[in-house]
């Protein structure tokens, strides 16, 4: 394999026979993917006989000789390269052959020939930034930027701007527009050949520094964090292969929205996973009341229990007496209670603290054992610190947490929790997190999604949680400190993408602030940045859904967007009687046209929509089943619509939407998402009257 050197890569143009300048691009395709079809035929001709010393390392490389295979597919549909870099001068004097600007052309994946001289740049090296970057303002040098447009694999456009020609004037690309405007149908796609300067910035953004991106929907915050990622594993590759990647979405639904992007990449080991499934310690069967699960996902729960976990300590009333042969030695009280006020003095994990006890009383025997003339060794006070003596010690002062079992004694018991909980929780706060019944046992207690968190920061307070090296958090803005807290543990000595919209918040504990999030997550000096440039909603939706902004987010900028698109947005009065049937003939008309539909509407009108819809012999997926050229309506439960886009949406009854939410404020930031996720066009259908601010 070519080492990556994170150095910039030099390509010359090779002199072909044709002045057609769209037929030389083709013909640099051609080479391209040839050039690609022989690195793949080098790899699977390698024979790893000769070369490995063990089975071991035999099957470890024959793994990654395959990983390799694969990642060098030639994808028919993925364009070897989207864009084409022509630099004024030579980049580097070392690369320099000529005296000459030089041409790049940038794509998904780094392509050389024979001679190892590159023929596709991938777009994560550092000579291909400027393709996103460059500006008339700041042209970096470049003296023309090419995006080649395709049609089904074949290349079939291009577009040039001349960015160091102060005489060119800006125009808007038809290309980068018809790439936001292809229809949706399928899974998420990567946005490689069109991602924005300041979305850019936040991609390549350095790995040391937390980041967070508030911004309102469709403006790229999703796609920005895979993308980051794959530029991370880029620019960090040996060091993320050890720490590993995760990327965290709300629901499983909206993680196999998202699941194809980094694969279409090239990034094939990138764990996902949703918060509930980090902290799976539990089987999660109950439910919270929203008071309930508002307080076990208050931080003060962490105080709680690390008093909780630290309960069973005990001072000691006892000596502890050590017999070996004919001799007996003895660590009085005194000494053995400096050794655990010590301890509990010390920042460390209950659990390591468990493991340093015998052996700090073993050490006090040998010290003794010194005085008295003897020569003990090593092996001497391990032997002693295994001694039942000193095991029964440890066992009366510094007792085993079962983390699971020390949650479910207070959740369960009220005079410890009231013991636990005392200056932290009012005695009204402790009744609503008791659960009404005591749990008899951990598997069978009836334990519920925040129950599941207060586990998992009672299992880091026994033993320290592995961290990874980055985390993409995404939809952030729904998890309560408590959730803050086990995501914060999973990249304590890493760093994180922090993406979301405080508009969005649907949960009753719903980030109010970046900074206090942040401040849960561990990483209070995280940069927050703002996107509000929208990719995904016309303009006359956009403008519309942000009428509700004043009443679910007052702080927050209205999102601008890209695209205006005239008769976007359908408002439809129907009688009550006729909803339904109103609602399947606005699926209809939607299927009509290219791509795809969702209906949204309340959780609770799923059920007999979802009979109008089998009634009329239209058939519908759930969100989370991937959309296809055959079936291309999806029936979406409001609270599953978060993060999912449509061609076209469908809204059912936005008073039934706010009405299913606890509060008016959650109900109509539930209707705000519902708003939000049409590409092309959105029919809202109502029998009741909408809500006052979208009259
Ligand atoms: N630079 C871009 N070029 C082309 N399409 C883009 C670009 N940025 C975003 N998009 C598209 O806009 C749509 C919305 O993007 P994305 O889902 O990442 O937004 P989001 O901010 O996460 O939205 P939400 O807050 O609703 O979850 C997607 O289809 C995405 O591919």
């Amino acid at each position: 394999m070519r080492p990556r050197t994170g150095q910039p890569e030099r390509f010359a143009v090779p002199a072909t026979p044709t002045t057609d300048p769209l037929q030389r691009e083709r013909d640099h395709l051609a080479s391209s993917r040839a050039a690609l079809r022989a690195m793949r035929e080098d790899v699977e001709s390698l024979d790893i006989r000769d070369v490995t010393g063990t089975w071991v390392t035999a099957i470890v490389l024959q793994n990654q000789i395959e990983a390799r295979i694969a990642a060098l597919a030639d994808l028919a549909h993925t364009p070897l390269f989207f864009g084409r870099l022509d630099y004024l001068h030579a980049i580097s004097e070392e690369l320099s052959e000529g005296s000459g600007g030089e041409s790049f052309y940038i794509g998904r994946r780094h392509v050389h020939d024979a001679d190892g001289d590159p023929m596709v740049i991938d777009w994560r090296a550092p000579v291909s930034q400027p393709f996103y970057r460059a500006s008339r303002t700041a042209p970096m040098d470049v003296e023309r930027r090419r995006r080649f447009g395709y049609t089904g694999g074949e290349l079939t456009a291009y577009e040039d701007e001349h960015l160091s020609d102060p005489a060119e004037g800006d125009t808007a690309s038809a290309l980068l527009a018809a790439e936001i405007e292809k229809p949706r149908v399928g899974p998420m796609r990567d946005i490689v050949a069109t991602i924005q300067p300041e979305q850019d910035e936040i991609v390549r953004a350095d790995i040391s520094g937390t980041l967070c991106v508030q911004g309102a929907p469709g403006t790229g915050k999703t796609a920005v964090g895979l993308h980051r990622v794959a530029y991370l594993l880029y620019a960090h590759r040996e060091r993320l292969a050890r720490t590993g990647t995760l990327v965290i979405g709300p629901n499983n639904a909206f993680l196999s929205y998202i699941e194809q992007v980094l694969p279409a990449l090239g990034e094939l080991d990138v764990a996902q996973a949703t918060v509930q499934q980090l902290v799976g310690h539990v089987e999660v069967r109950g439910e919270d009341s929203p008071e309930a699960a508002r307080l076990k996902g208050d931080a003060r729960m962490a105080e709680v229990l690390r008093r909780a976990v630290r309960s069973g300590i005990a001072l000691p009333t006892e000596p502890c007496v050590v017999v070996r042969g004919s001799r007996r030695w003895r660590v009085p009280v005194h000494e053995l209670t400096e050794i655990i006020e010590e301890l509990k003095g010390r920042e460390i994990r209950y659990g390591a603290a468990a493991e340093a006890l015998p052996q700090r009383i073993a050490h006090a025997v040998l010290l003794k054992m010194e005085q008295s003339g003897e020569a003990p060794d090593d092996r001497v006070q391990d032997a002693v610190a295994r001694n039942a003596a000193v095991k029964a010690t440890v066992k009366q002062c510094w007792p085993a947490v079962d983390p699971a079992k020390l949650v479910l004694r207070l959740l369960s018991d009220p005079e410890f929790l009231a013991a636990c909980a005392e200056g932290v929780l009012t005695a009204e706060e402790q009744a609503a997190v008791l659960w009404p019944k005591p749990g008899r046992s951990v598997k069978t207690a009836r334990w519920t999604a925040a129950d599941a968190v207060l586990v998992d920061e009672a299992t880091d307070l026994v033993r320290r949680t592995a961290s990874l090296g980055h985390v993409v958090l995404d939809e952030a803005q729904d998890l309560s400190p408590m959730q803050y807290r086990a995501v914060g543990r999973r990249c304590s000595t890493g760093s994180a993408t922090v993406l979301g919209d405080l508009a969005q918040g649907t949960t009753p504990w719903a980030t109010a602030s970046w900074p206090e999030a942040l401040h849960h997550l561990g990483k209070p000096a995280a940069h927050v940045e703002e996107l509000t440039k929208g990719f995904r909603v016309p303009e006359e939706v956009i403008a519309y859904a942000s009428r509700l902004l004043p009443s679910i987010a007052p702080g927050l900028a209205p999102a601008t967007s890209v695209r205006e698109a005239p008769g976007s947005l359908t408002l439809r009065r129907v009688a009550e009687e006729e909803r339904a049937e109103a609602v399947v003939e606005a699926c209809r008309r939607a299927l009509g046209r290219e791509g795809s539909t969702g209906l949204i509407a309340a959780d609770a009108r799923i059920p007999l929509l979802a009979e109008a819809l089998t009634a009329a012999g239209l058939p519908y997926l759930a969100p989370g089943t991937e959309t296809s050229a055959e079936a291309r309506l999806t029936l979406v439960p409001a609270s599953l619509a978060k993060g999912l886009e449509y061609d076209y949406v469908v809204l059912d009854e936005p008073a039934a939407v706010v009405a299913g939410e606890p509060d008016e404020r959650t109900g109509l930031r539930r209707l705000y998402v519902a708003l939000t996720r049409a590409v092309s066009g959105l029919e809202v259908l109502h029998a009741e009257p909408l809500p006052e601010q979208l009259r």
